[in-house]
């Protein structure tokens, strides 16, 4: 009973990005949806790769649309680079929209992409039908059973960015996938940095492999700094801290001549490489932060809240 009602009230975050072939309407269905309540924030990419569109705030949820770079480009689409940037991209949001225009019959393009998304399991993908304002009621209903045979979808959606039909049961349809999660990002400002914290937590992970026994709680990951090495765009270069509590926890992390931090590190980059979909040079360092857990300040310092 008490369950039922805490999780209802549950707040959800997460990400979402829409795909299609170029001039289905992804970039006014976006600005739709976002509408008013606009809070872009800065217009620099967040990473390497990835760009925010707009953010859907609502009492109970946030909806972060970014962009997917490549994704909408018939360049890009035919080239071999597809695959893996539709796999990063999935991996980076929680749900896809995948945009369908009403007025215009179903083609190659739209039966390309739609393969691509439903191969990969992981991420939600709802189907989109854009410019419902564009055709008839008929022409409405034949093209989302069209759309329902392309494959399976989570949800098939029309809607008119122009009238603005049906945007709100798109999004309540997309923040139905998104996490439980706080809000990412607070008065249009970036609160944290949640690529930022992922990329520890794989750090972490890889460190705590093997040892968890040793040292269950007693490492902490912060990333200080992801920026692209300059000159070039497939190379970003992190900067990690590890902490951990006592000196002898620093001797059992690096290991016998620094073979198990040599080991932790390259596990984490390949890690965060198929994260992020791009060449990473890791600089993680070791440092021991007396007594972390208890001691408030430096518990702010590592991320850890109250
Ligand atoms: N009538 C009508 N027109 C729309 C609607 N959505 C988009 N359009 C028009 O369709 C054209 C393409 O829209 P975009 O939003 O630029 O499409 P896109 O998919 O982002 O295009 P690319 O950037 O090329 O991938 C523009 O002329 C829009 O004004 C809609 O709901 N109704």
């Amino acid at each position: 009973m008490g369950d039922v009602s805490s999780s209802a009230a549950e707040f959800r975050a997460g990400f979402a990005c829409f795909v299609g072939r170029p001039n289905v309407g992804k970039s006014t269905l976006m600005n739709a949806l976002v509408g008013a309540k606009v809070a872009i924030t800065s217009s620099k990419p967040q990473t390497t790769r990835r760009a925010i569109r707009g953010i859907v705030n609502r009492p109970d949820s946030q909806l972060v649309i970014v962009d997917t770079p490549g994704l909408h480009r018939p360049r890009t689409l035919l080239g071999e680079r597809l695959d893996s940037l539709v796999l990063s991209t999935l991996t980076e949001v929680d749900v896809i929209g995948f945009c369908v225009p009403a007025n215009e019959p179903i083609g190659k393009g739209d039966r390309f992409i739609a393969e691509k998304l439903a191969a990969v399991k992981k991420t939600p993908v709802v189907a989109v039908v854009t410019k419902c304002d564009l055709a008839t009621h008929e022409q409405i209903a034949a093209q989302l059973l069209a759309v329902s045979r392309l494959a399976d979808f989570a949800a098939i959606i029309p809607v008119s960015a122009e009238s603005g039909d049906r945007l709100d049961v798109l999004g309540d349809q997309l923040i139905e996938r998104l996490p439980e999660s706080p809000p990412l990002y607070v008065g249009g400002e970036l609160t944290d940095e949640p690529e930022q914290v992922l990329v520890g937590e794989l750090i972490r992970e890889a460190a705590l492999e093997g040892v968890r026994d040793e040292l269950p709680h007693s490492i902490a990951v912060v990333v200080e700094e992801m920026t692209p090495r300059e000159g070039r765009d497939d190379l970003l270069d992190v900067y990690a801290h590890m902490f951990v509590e006592r000196p002898s926890q620093k001797a059992i992390v690096i290991g016998p001549k620094g073979a198990r931090l040599k080991d932790v590190g390259s596990r984490a980059r390949k890690q965060i490489e198929a994260l992020l979909g791009t060449h990473v040079y890791l600089d993680l360092r070791i440092k021991v932060a007396k007594d972390w857990q208890r001691d408030p300040k430096q518990l702010r310092r590592l991320g850890f809240y109250d």
